[in-house]
C-alpha cells in the first residue's frame, strides 16, 4: 500500500467542480499542481473559494468531478491525514483541557514527539499558560496553540487558513520561521493576507475568479 511520507509532499487537484449548492459551483474544472516541497502564497478576495480549496485538501468537501490527491493519495481517504496538515481560520480547542494536555493528547494521536511539540509553543510564548485550560487563553494565545495542534509531527504537506490572524508581531516572526523552514523539504500551502517580511514564499498566486472548465494555474 502506497503510504504518504514526509518525502511526499505533493498536491494535485486535476479537473475539479465542487462547492456547497447544486448548480453554484465554487470552482469549476480547477486544476492545480504542486509536484515539489515549497511555500506557497495563495492570495485572494473575500469569497474566491481559498477556504474551498482547503476543506477540498482536507478531504472533508468533496469534488462533485476530479479528483483532490496529497502525497499521492486521494484526499478523503483514512491514508492521507498521516501526511497532511491543516490548519482552519476556526480554533476547535477542548476549553477544559489545559494546554499542555491539548498538545501532549495530539503528539500521542500523531506518534510525535510531545517535548517538540511543547517547545514549539513555548517558543511562541505559551510557556505561562502551559497548565491553563484553553478556555482561559486570549484570542492570540489560543490561536498559537491551535497552529501548533494542527501542525505537529511529521508531514509532507500543510495547508494554513490565515494562520497570522490576530497573533502578535513576535509569534508571527516565529511562525513565519517554521514557514519557511518546512518550504524547504515540504510543501507549505499558506492562506493569508498579511505575510510576515521574514517569510520565506517560492511561489504565489492569487484567486481572483472561478477559473473557467479546464484553466490550469501552476
Ligand atoms: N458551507 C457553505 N455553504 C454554502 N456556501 C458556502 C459555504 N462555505 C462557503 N460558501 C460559499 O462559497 C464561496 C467561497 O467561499 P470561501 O469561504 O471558500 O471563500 P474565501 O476565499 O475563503 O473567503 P474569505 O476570504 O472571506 O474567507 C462563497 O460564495 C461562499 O459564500
Amino acid at each position: 500500500m502506497h503510504r504518504p511520507s514526509y518525502q511526499d509532499p505533493a498536491l494535485e487537484i486535476r479537473d475539479v467542480t465542487a462547492g456547497y449548492v447544486e448548480g453554484s459551483p465554487v470552482f469549476a474544472g480547477l486544476s492545480l499542481s504542486f509536484g515539489k516541497p515549497g511555500l506557497v502564497h495563495l492570495r485572494g478576495g473575500n469569497g474566491t473559494g481559498k477556504s474551498t480549496l482547503v476543506e477540498l485538501c482536507s478531504g472533508y468537501l468533496l469534488p462533485w468531478q476530479g479528483t483532490v490527491r496529497v502525497g499521492g493519495l486521494d484526499a478523503s481517504s483514512p491514508a492521507a491525514r498521516a501526511g497532511r496538515r491543516i490548519c482552519r481560520t476556526q480554533p476547535a480547542l477542548y476549553p477544559d483541557m489545559t494546554v499542555r494536555d491539548h498538545i501532549v493528547f495530539t503528539s500521542r494521536c500523531r506518534g510525535a514527539d510531545t517535548e517538540a511539540g511543547l517547545d514549539r509553543a513555548v517558543r511562541l510564548g505559551l510557556e505561562p499558560w502551559l497548565d491553563h485550560a484553553a478556555k482561559a487563553l486570549s484570542t492570540g494565545n489560543t490561536r498559537k496553540l491551535w497552529y501548533v495542534v494542527c501542525t505537529l509531527g511529521s508531514f509532507g504537506c500543510a495547508v494554513l487558513d490565515e494562520p497570522f490572524n490576530g497573533i502578535d508581531q513576535e509569534g508571527a516572526e516565529k511562525i513565519a520561521e517554521e514557514l519557511s523552514l518546512w518550504g524547504a523539504d515540504r510543501l507549505v500551502l499558506l492562506i493569508s493576507h498579511m505575510v510576515p517580511a521574514a517569510l520565506a514564499v517560492t511561489d504565489d498566486f492569487v484567486l481572483d475568479r472561478t477559473p473557467r472548465s479546464g484553466e490550469s494555474w501552476h
